[in-house]
């Protein structure tokens, strides 16, 4: 074997020589000419190493004479561009190894890595250390998938459309960048809004922004009832507010006043949740109000997000013909349930086994909180008199109650001292209960994306949960697509239900905005429950007169009268109100109801009071066991 000098010399010898590599091949591994070229990945180490050789030769070549240096120079540097590539490209190996594992997709340019932890962002983007404490506090201790990417795009000032399942902290990936963006507080009046398709869920942003933004100083305004807010805004007052937080019907009627009692010149962050939704069109959609509202936003460096659980063609399209170099992120595959949640079908016969399966399930005990989704307010008003006679800590919450009702229900809910929670569709979306143990869809849904929304109130943030879905023949042609969602989360579901037939897109869209008619849940006859409603209609007449006499007399309102006006209005099982299960707009609705006061606490603590006291309940029992004699006799 040479001797290492000599192989030295030999090599530098043989620089720009070519070998026949079949005579001379054991001469030039020895000397360790050929090995780079035969070895087909180089790693980082390797490639240096190879470069380090090179830098050696080039004095020989010098001394040699035989090979012109500016060949050699470009040689170097294209060996030293192959390197960073490569270097480069393992770095996206390791991104995209890391995306996959934690199923996120991204679409679009220059996106940047995701962050793998919150103290990150201090690092990296300089995310102000109070909102990294109040994050700790809340007990984020890392970020979630869709926080991992949606974050730093957003602080990066990219516009993005985010898919996220339910659950997964969608709230606080745009509430962070949002915060860090607006630095601190300023008088310049809006400069982030967020628009949400109920009140609850705006209440709720509003509130995640008061929790993560605490001790920077933002103010964060949720409009609970435009007249108010106007008197609040007066030209100058709006400029004291930061982040504005609300649904898009309150949003728009201030703005069409002439002249517009609110301005969004200096929005810089427009937030839509629950973007499909608020896409919608006709009735029961946003999609004019959100136009007027994006508009509205005409600041030139204004930013959009869009987020949602579930994904919809037309906001995507929109999004890549109006947003600024789009980016789309997605988490796990496209509207899926969460893993977390059990799923369980229950056929049930009819509209009265409904009562009865229900009647079952209360008799082997139910683990609360549980949530039971009905497809219209009359219905939840239904189940809710039949299930308190039960003897059940139940409430109802619906588009017919007042907001101080709602907000009182909710808070209840989520305190614990109700257990059972009757709701439509109005509470399918965002609202993050904690703690769900059982969802019930008494109501089929009437399509795959509203189960997901609606079984995504349980098995939150990885938490287990439970879905239970009742089906009667009714409700077959809905079947297939949730079965199909069922079995994506790996839930069983019996093979014929995946074989029934297929409904086409337009008979989808149909289905989806028309909910079978059903028989009534009530077992009460109908005519006691006419009796109620013309009683509740006479007392409502009645007290729009006091109402009248106690203004003229100015006398403050929120007084007994009205709580048991309000009792009443509870209590009656019809509704002639002509609001729809979403957000309204119809603004009338704030202004009574906005002076009812504790109206709604009174009503819960009867409720409750229904449960724990046993006399009440007992005369109630008893007024119903007379009620029915009384119409076997008739
Ligand atoms: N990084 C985190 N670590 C722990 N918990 C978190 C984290 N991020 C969010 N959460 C919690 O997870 C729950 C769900 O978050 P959030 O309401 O933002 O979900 P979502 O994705 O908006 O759901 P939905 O689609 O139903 O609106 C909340 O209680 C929230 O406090």
């Amino acid at each position: 074997m040479a001797a290492p000098e000599e192989l030295q010399l030999f090599r530098k010898l043989g620089i720009g020589a070519k070998f026949d590599t079949k005579r001379f091949r054991k001469d030039a591994e020895r000397s360790q000419m050929i090995t780079a070229q035969v070895t087909p990945t180089v790693s980082k180490e390797e490639a240096n190493k190879a470069l380090d050789f090179f830098d050696d030769s080039e004095d020989s070549l010098q001394l040699l004479g035989d090979i012109k240096a500016s060949e050699k120079k470009k040689k170097k540097r294209k060996k030293k561009d192959m390197t960073v590539d490569k270097v480069e490209q393992i770095e996206q190996e390791k991104l995209s190894e890391f995306r996959n594992k934690k199923r996120i997709h991204v679409q679009g340019a220059d996106i940047p890595a995701p962050v793998t932890s919150f103290q990150e962002l201090q690092g990296v983007y300089g995310i102000h250390a109070q909102i990294l404490n109040n994050l700790q506090g809340l007990g984020y201790d890392e970020p979630t998938p869709i926080q991992m990417q949606a974050i730093p795009l957003m602080l990066q000032r990219r516009e993005i459309l985010a898919c996220a399942p339910t659950g997964s902290g969608k709230t606080a990936a745009f509430i962070l960048p949002i915060l860090h963006h607006l630095q601190e507080p300023r008088r310049q009046g809006f400069r982030a809004v967020v628009v949400s398709p109920t009140r609850e869920l705006a209440k709720q942003t509003f509130t995640w922004f008061q929790r993560l933004g605490e001790g920077r100083g933002f103010r964060t305004y949720y409009i609970e009832k435009p007249a108010q807010a106007a008197k609040k805004f007066g030209p100058n007052s709006a400029k004291k507010f930061d982040i504005l937080v609300t649904t898009p019907n309150r949003l728009v009627f201030m703005l069409k006043q002439d002249p517009p009692i609110i301005s969004l010149h200096n929005v810089e962050w427009l937030v839509v949740d629950e973007s499909d939704k608020l896409f919608e069109e006709g009735k029961q959609g946003f999609r004019d109000q959100l136009g007027a509202i994006y508009q509205a936003c005409d600041s030139s460096h204004v930013r959009r997000a869009m987020f949602s659980a579930t994904f919809a063609y037309d906001v995507e399209q929109w999004c890549k013909l109006n947003l600024d170099n789009v980016v789309t992120v997605g988490i796990g595959a496209r509207n899926t349930a969460v893993d977390t949640v059990e799923q369980q079908l229950l056929f049930v016969g009819s509209e009265s086994g409904k009562l009865l399966a229900m009647r079952e399930l209360v008799r082997k005990g139910l683990t609360p909180p549980v949530l039971i989704f009905v497809q219209s307010k009359e219905r939840a008003k239904e189940l809710f008199h039949e299930l308190i006679y039960d003897g059940i800590n139940v409430d109802v919450i619906h588009a017919d109650r007042t907001q101080t009702q709602r907000d009182n229900t909710v808070k209840c809910f989520r305190t614990g001292k109700i257990w059972v929670l009757i709701c439509t569709e109005l509470m399918g979306r965002g609202i993050d209960f904690k703690g769900v143990n059982l969802v019930i869809n008494y109501d089929f849904p009437t399509s795959a994306v509203s189960y997901i929304h609606r079984i995504g109130r349980t098995g939150r943030a990885g938490r287990p949960g439970k879905a239970l879905t009742f089906f009667t023949e009714d409700d077959l042609v809905h079947l297939r697509g949730i079965a199909n969602v069922m079995r994506e989360a790996g839930c069983e579901v019996p093979e014929y239900m995946l074989e029934l037939k297929k409904a086409n897109r337009k008979e989808r869209r149909f289905l989806e905005k028309k909910a079978p008619k059903r028989k009534s849940i009530s077992t009460t006859p109908k005519m006691f429950v006419d009796k109620a409603v013309r009683k509740r209609k006479m007392i409502e007449k009645s007290k729009k007169m006091q109402g009248k006499t106690r203004k003229n007399e100015a006398v403050q309102p929120g007084s007994s009268t009205a709580n048991t006006d309000e009792q009443n209005k509870v209590a009656g099982s019809g509704g002639n109100r002509k609001s729809t299960e979403q957000e309204t707009g119809n603004h009338k609705e704030d202004k009574p109801h906005g002076k009812k006061g504790g109206t709604g606490k009174y009503r819960t603590e009867k409720s409750l009071s229904g449960h724990t006291n046993g006399k009440d309940l007992n005369k109630r029992l008893k007024k119903r066991k007379q009620a029915n004699k009384n119409t076997v006799k008739s």
